[in-house]
């Protein structure tokens, strides 16, 4: 149906501990594509069993992997790199057959996840130790970096290849084992990614891979099994803190890449073609469902008009479809609940005075698809305001001063991503350093790379993934005191 041209790509079982095997029940789970409700697979539905397993293995398989040298794990995660590159156009029609994305977005999406892979090869070599004064002169303190040990992801369904590549790049390359479980609705690109780690010599045990339905029971042994030195997670903050929480008792480790409210600011000395442009493609990429989309986006008052006018005739350009379809710039929504959560959303702000300036909504293409939408007259009493929106609305804020949009920006309990576009170097420094965010977008609207350090404050998370910070999330640092000198 996806005519692959290595079809060994789309694998149905799980990949535990070496193996590709079925869920002890037998149970499966369904893989939909959003854009036709078309089955694309069914494939194994693991529980904690499946899990405690893989767990097991990547502890056994932890004191060979964490003994090579770095240039031996790097080849192989560089080989890891090169394959999935090779294979980057049947890697795509998977993400996108299971996901929704259009095909070109799905492409750039596993390149993105790939360019981790090859970062953290060379990165592991730099995870330099120290050598500190010493308080006596019989004494030296030095310093060394170690690998955390067996670490455990949870990932979601809007980022299936690249979300895990940002996590098992740095874990592999500084020398721990890693435990996979992708969102039940992607769970094919996790797989094929499993192949072609195989395919590259990651030993048994070092890379697994637990698909399955019941996230809780797999969540549950994830976090609570001693042999998890370390856990990450991406998704919503809501599943996070209580993932958190779960970990305390047995005090792992724990990154957290939780949810976030954008706002995407256009002050009156921007240039308003390029802020149109930016806030398309932070908006609209993956339809809106990602967490440093523009959720929030604040004009300044005398460039408001000009501004809505050329970004809603940006928005009605846009082509929403099958993202298989050639030209096809939007795709669908991950599933019908995520349609009827921005429906309600967009109706309790025209319930409180809000316009839809272009009449989007549901659309008939099917009931996956929402045409991508503008609302205006938007207020910190409507829900668009303080939920994280998470699908193809753009509201629209008024505001009078650079005080002003910096408030706003900062009244909410998030803090991922920002956007803001000025001119004035002065009110760049001022409006960067006081907005309360992890990352600030700058005259630019797409933030992500491998090389820069990705991640949130207050309570969009901890930790920071990729970069030459992203490395030390996966060591731990020992101090050794050497005395008798
Ligand atoms: N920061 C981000 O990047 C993301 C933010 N979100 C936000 O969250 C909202 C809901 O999306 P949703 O997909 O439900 O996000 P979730 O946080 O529920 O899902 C993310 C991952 O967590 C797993 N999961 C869910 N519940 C548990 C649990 N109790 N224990 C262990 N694992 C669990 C899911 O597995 P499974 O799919 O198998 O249930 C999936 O792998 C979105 O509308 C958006 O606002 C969502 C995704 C990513
Ligand atoms: O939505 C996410 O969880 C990750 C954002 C995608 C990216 O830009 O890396």
């Amino acid at each position: 149906m996806l005519n692959l041209k290595n079809p060994d790509l789309l694998r149905k079982h799980a990949y535990i501990n070496g193996q590709w095997i079925d869920s002890d029940s037998g149970e499966t789970l369904d893989v939909i594509n959003p854009a036709s409700g078309e089955t694309v697979a069914t494939i194994a539905s693991c529980g904690a069993d499946e899990t405690r397993r893989a767990i097991e293995g990547a502890n056994e398989a932890w004191p060979e992997w964490r003994d090579l040298t770095v240039k031996e794990r790097a080849k192989i995660l560089r080989d890891w790199y090169n394959l999935i590159v090779d294979n980057a156009d049947d890697l795509a029609k998977i993400l996108t057959a299971e996901q929704g994305k259009p095909l070109a977005e799905a492409r750039t999406e596993i390149l993105y996840g790939a360019n981790y892979l090859e970062w953290f090869a060379e990165e592991a070599k730099r995870a330099y130790g120290d050598v500190i004064a010493p308080p006596s002169k019989d004494k030296r303190i030095v310093v060394i970096k170690q690998p955390v040990g067996v670490t455990a992801s949870i990932t979601p369904w809007n980022f299936p290849s690249a979300m895990i590549a940002r996590k098992v790049a740095p874990a592999l390359a500084a020398g721990c084992t890693f435990v996979a479980k992708p969102a039940s609705e992607t769970p094919l690109s996790a797989l094929a990614m499993a192949v072609l780690a195989e395919q590259a010599g990651v030993p048994k045990g070092v890379f697994s891979v637990v698909v399955g339905k019941s996230s809780r029971a797999i969540g549950k042994e994830m976090t609570t099994n001693p042999l998890v030195r370390k856990f990450t997670f991406t998704g919503s903050t809501a599943v996070g803190k209580q993932l958190q929480a779960q970990c305390a008792e047995t005090i792992k480790k724990t990154s957290m890449e939780l949810g976030g409210n954008a706002p995407f600011i256009v002050f009156d000395d921007a240039d308003i073609d390029e802020a149109v442009k930016g806030a398309i493609v932070c908006k609209y990429r993956n339809a809106g469902q990602t967490c440093v989309c523009a959720n929030r986006i604040l004009v300044q008052e005398s460039v408001f008009d000009v501004f809505a006018e050329k970004f809603s005739a940006a928005v009605n350009a846009l082509k929403l479809g099958n993202g298989m379809e050639e030209g096809v710039d939007v795709g669908p929504m991950i599933n019908p609940g995520a349609v009827n959560d921005v429906r309600a959303l967009v109706e309790d702000a025209i319930s409180k005075g809000a316009k839809n300036l272009n009449e989007g909504g549901p659309s008939e293409l099917g009931e996956c698809f929402y045409t991508p939408t503008v609302v205006s007259g938007v207020d910190d009493t409507m829900k668009l305001f303080r939920e994280e929106i998470f699908g193809p609305i753009a509201p629209l804020y008024k505001f009078s001063s650079e005080e002003e949009a910096i408030q706003i920006a900062n009244d909410t309990e998030f803090g991922l991503a920002s956007y803001f576009y000025a001119r004035d170097i002065g009110r760049i420094w001022r409006v960067a350093e006081g907005l309360e965010y992890g990352m600030v977008g700058i005259n630019e609207g797409i933030i992500s790379n491998e090389m820069a350090p990705f991640g949130g404050i207050k309570q969009s998370g901890t930790g920071r993934e990729g970069s030459k910070y992203g490395i030390d999330d996966y060591l731990e640092i020992k101090y050794l005191c050497m005395g008798g000198i």
